[in-house]
C-alpha cells in the first residue's frame, strides 16, 4: 500500500458542517445552561419502559406515593461533626420526619419495574420519588438543593433513586447502571447529606477512581454541589501528595486514584481512620490485577467502625461483586436496566476495515462524508494513539492525543481543550475509557478494536449520555473476528443491528479472555508500572481478603458475564429472537 495515499489529508467541508462548528465556539461556564438542556434519562427510561395498558394503574398509583406524606424514613445518627465557623446558619432545615408507615410494596415494587430497577439484599428502602423528597423526608439542606436545581437537575435518574435512598440508609451498595445515567451524583449527593457540615476533624469521606483525569472530573462535579458552603474538597495530586503532613491539610473529602494514596499510607502521612464513607467509582477496574493490591491497603486504612462503603460501576461482574461482599457488610445490590450492558442511548455500528491498512482509508472516509465533532478515537496503545496522531497531524482538522507517555500538563490540557470544543478529534488510549464525561459527545470511533467487554461498553458509552443520542463505530479486521461475537452481542442487546451470522461465531474460549492489566493498554505511565511491581514483590503489612480472594480468582477466573448465547435465539440474518430469561434477582 502506498503510504503517501494513506497519509493524504481529508479537507472538511466547513460549510456543510457549519452547525456543528458553530457548536464549539468557546464558552465560559456553561455547565449548568447544558445540564438543563439534556432531556433526563429518568424520561427516556420511562418513555422507554410504560406499557399503554398499565399506565393508568401505575400514574394512579406513583401519584398516591408522590402524595404520600409519611415515608419510610431512617433515623439519622446525631451530627457528631462540629459546625465549623461561617456556615450557612440561617439554613433552616425542616423537622425530622418521624418513622410513618412504609410505601406499599405495590407501590414499590412498579416504580422499581418503571425505571428497570433491580434490588437484591434485605429490606432496601424505597426508591426515591423526586430531589424534593430528599428536602421533605431526608433533612437536605437547602444550600444542596439549591445547587442541585443550578446543575440542572430537575428529576434523578434511575440509579439516583435507588442507589441515595440505600446510602442514606447507612447501607453499603454495589451499583450497576449504564454508562452516562448519573452514577456521579447518585454517590456524591449522598456523601454531602450524611457529612452535612464541614468539620475540622479530618478526612471524612474518600472517592477512588482509576484515572488521575476522572478523579479531577469528579471533584469538579463535587464542588459544583458544594457552591456556597465550606466543604473542602481536595484531589490528590502529586502536589499534595507531596504535602509532609496531610493532617494539616483541611479536607473533608478527598478524590484521589488507589496509586497516590497508597503510597501516602506506606510513608504514614495519611490517616483515613475517620473515613465514614468510602466510594470504588468504577470500581471492577480497581479490582483488576495492578490495583487489588493498593486497594487493598486503603480499605485497611480505612478503619472507622461507622463506615459505609460503596462499589459503582456501569459494568460490574460477578467475581468483582464476589470479591467485595468479603469486606462488605450486608449489602445492597441496584442494578439498572441489563446488567454489564451498553447504553441504548448509543446507535452501534460494526465495519470491517479489512487489514490495518485499511483503518485510516476508513476513519478519513468518515472524516470527509459525515465528521461531527466533538469526536473520541480509541487506540490500544500509546504508541498506536501518537503515530495515529501523527498521520491525521496534516488533515485540516483539529485534533490531539492524550496517553500515559504525555506529562500531566499536556493531558489535562488535551481534557480541557476537548471540553470546550476546541479540540474537534481526541485520540486515546483506554486511559479516557472510564468514566469521562464530554457533554455533546457525537462519536466514539475504536479504531483498534477494544480488548475486552468491558472496555468496549465503557469506550461506546463516551458517548449517549444523559438521554442524549450518540454514535460508536468499531473497525474490526481478521484479526479481531474471535472477539467479534461477544460484542455483536452487547450491540444486540442494547437494540442494534448485527448480522446473524456474527451472532453465531464460535465462543471464545475462556482464557482467551484473560482480564486485561491496567499497564496493558496503556493507562499507568512506565514509571508507575515498575512501581506497582515493586510493591507487589515487597510483603504487605496488611493484606486483607481482596487480595487474597483476587489471587484465588485469578486461578479460576470467569469471562466476564457478558450476554450468553443460550438468551438468543437466532433464525436468520438480522432476525432477533430475544428468548425470555428467568430472572433469579430478588426485587
Ligand atoms: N438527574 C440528572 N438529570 C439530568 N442530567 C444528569 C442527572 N444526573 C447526572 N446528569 C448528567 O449526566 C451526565 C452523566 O453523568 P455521570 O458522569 O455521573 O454518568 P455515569 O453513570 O457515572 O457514567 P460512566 O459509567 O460513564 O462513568 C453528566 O453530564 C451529568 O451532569
Amino acid at each position: 500500500m502506498d503510504s503517501a495515499f494513506l497519509f493524504a489529508g481529508v479537507r472538511l467541508d466547513r460549510k456543510k458542517f457549519a452547525s456543528d462548528f458553530s457548536r464549539f465556539q468557546p464558552k465560559k461556564e456553561d455547565d449548568g445552561a447544558k445540564g438543563q438542556e439534556i432531556a433526563s434519562p429518568a424520561v427516556v427510561a420511562q418513555n422507554n419502559v410504560e406499557s399503554r395498558s398499565q399506565t393508568k394503574k401505575r400514574k394512579r398509583l406513583l401519584k398516591e406515593n408522590e402524595t404520600e406524606s409519611s415515608f419510610n424514613l431512617f433515623k439519622r445518627r446525631k451530627s457528631e461533626t462540629t459546625e465549623a465557623p461561617g456556615v450557612d446558619v440561617d439554613d433552616q432545615e425542616p423537622e425530622p420526619v418521624a418513622m410513618g408507615s412504609v410505601p406499599e410494596a405495590e407501590v414499590v415494587g412498579l416504580s422499581r419495574k418503571k425505571y428497570q430497577i433491580h434490588v437484591s439484599g434485605r429490606d432496601v428502602p424505597a426508591p426515591l420519588v423526586s430531589f424534593e423528597q430528599l428536602r421533605t423526608q431526608y433533612r437536605c439542606r437547602k444550600y444542596l438543593m439549591k445547587n442541585i436545581r443550578e446543575a440542572g437537575y430537575t428529576e434523578p435518574t434511575p440509579i439516583q433513586r435507588q442507589a441515595i435512598t440505600a446510602l442514606l440508609a447507612d447501607r453499603e451498595c454495589f451499583a450497576c447502571a449504564p454508562t452516562g445515567s448519573g452514577k456521579t451524583l447518585a454517590f456524591t449527593l449522598p456523601i454531602l447529606m450524611r457529612l452535612r457540615v464541614p468539620s475540622k476533624e479530618g478526612l471524612r469521606a474518600l472517592v477512588l477512581c482509576p484515572t488521575r483525569e476522572l478523579a479531577l472530573q469528579t471533584t469538579r462535579e463535587l464542588k459544583k454541589l458544594i457552591v456556597s458552603t465550606k466543604f473542602r474538597v481536595r484531589v490528590m495530586t502529586k502536589a499534595l501528595a507531596s504535602c509532609n503532613d496531610f493532617s494539616k491539610l483541611p479536607c473533608d473529602i478527598l478524590v484521589s486514584t488507589p496509586l497516590r494514596l497508597d503510597a501516602l499510607l506506606k510513608e504514614s502521612k495519611i490517616d483515613l481512620s475517620k473515613v465514614e464513607f468510602l466510594v470504588m467509582d468504577e470500581s471492577d477496574k480497581l479490582f483488576e490485577m495492578g490495583f487489588v493490591e493498593q486497594i487493598d491497603s486503603v480499605v485497611a486504612a480505612c478503619t472507622n467502625p461507622k463506615i459505609i462503603r460503596a462499589l459503582f460501576s456501569a459494568t460490574l461482574p460477578d467475581t468483582v461483586e464476589e470479591l467485595a461482599r468479603s469486606i462488605m457488610h450486608d449489602a445492597v445490590r441496584v442494578t439498572i436496566g441489563e446488567r454489564n450492558s451498553a447504553a441504548q442511548t448509543v446507535n452501534q455500528r460494526l465495519v470491517f476495515v479489512g487489514s490495518e491498512e485499511g483503518k485510516i482509508l476508513a476513519l478519513r472516509q468518515i472524516f470527509s462524508e459525515s465528521l461531527r465533532p466533538p469526536v473520541l478515537i480509541f487506540v490500544k496503545s500509546k504508541e498506536r494513539a501518537a503515530e495515529l496522531h501523527k498521520q491525521l497531524a496534516f488533515d485540516n482538522l483539529s485534533i490531539d492525543s492524550i496517553h500515559a507517555d504525555r506529562t500531566q500538563a499536556q493531558r489535562d490540557a488535551a481534557v480541557e481543550k476537548f471540553r470546550e470544543g476546541k479540540t474537534w478529534v481526541l485520540i486515546a488510549t483506554d486511559l479516557m475509557g472510564r468514566g469521562m464525561d464530554f457533554k455533546g459527545l457525537n462519536c466514539v470511533i475504536n479504531y483498534d478494536f477494544p480488548p475486552s467487554i468491558s472496555s468496549y461498553i465503557h469506550r461506546v458509552g463516551r458517548s449517549g449520555r444523559a438521554g442524549r443520542s450518540g454514535q460508536a463505530v468499531t473497525f474490526y479486521t481478521e484479526d479481531d473476528v474471535p472477539l467479534l461475537r461477544s460484542v455483536a452481542h452487547v450491540i444486540f442487546a442494547s437494540g442494534g443491528d448485527v448480522p446473524a451470522w456474527m451472532l453465531s461465531l464460535p465462543k471464545v474460549h475462556k482464557h482467551k479472555f484473560k482480564p486485561h492489566t491496567s499497564d496493558s493498554n496503556g493507562v499507568l505511565p512506565a514509571s508507575e508500572v515498575s512501581k506497582q511491581k515493586q510493591q507487589s514483590k515487597s510483603p504487605q503489612k496488611s493484606q486483607s481478603k481482596i487480595s487474597e480472594g483476587f489471587k484465588k480468582t485469578k486461578q479460576s477466573t470467569k469471562p466476564e458475564r457478558g450476554i450468553s448465547k443460550k438468551n438468543f435465539k437466532v433464525s436468520s440474518k438480522n432476525q432477533k429472537t430475544p428468548l425470555k430469561k428467568k430472572s433469579k434477582r430478588k426485587e
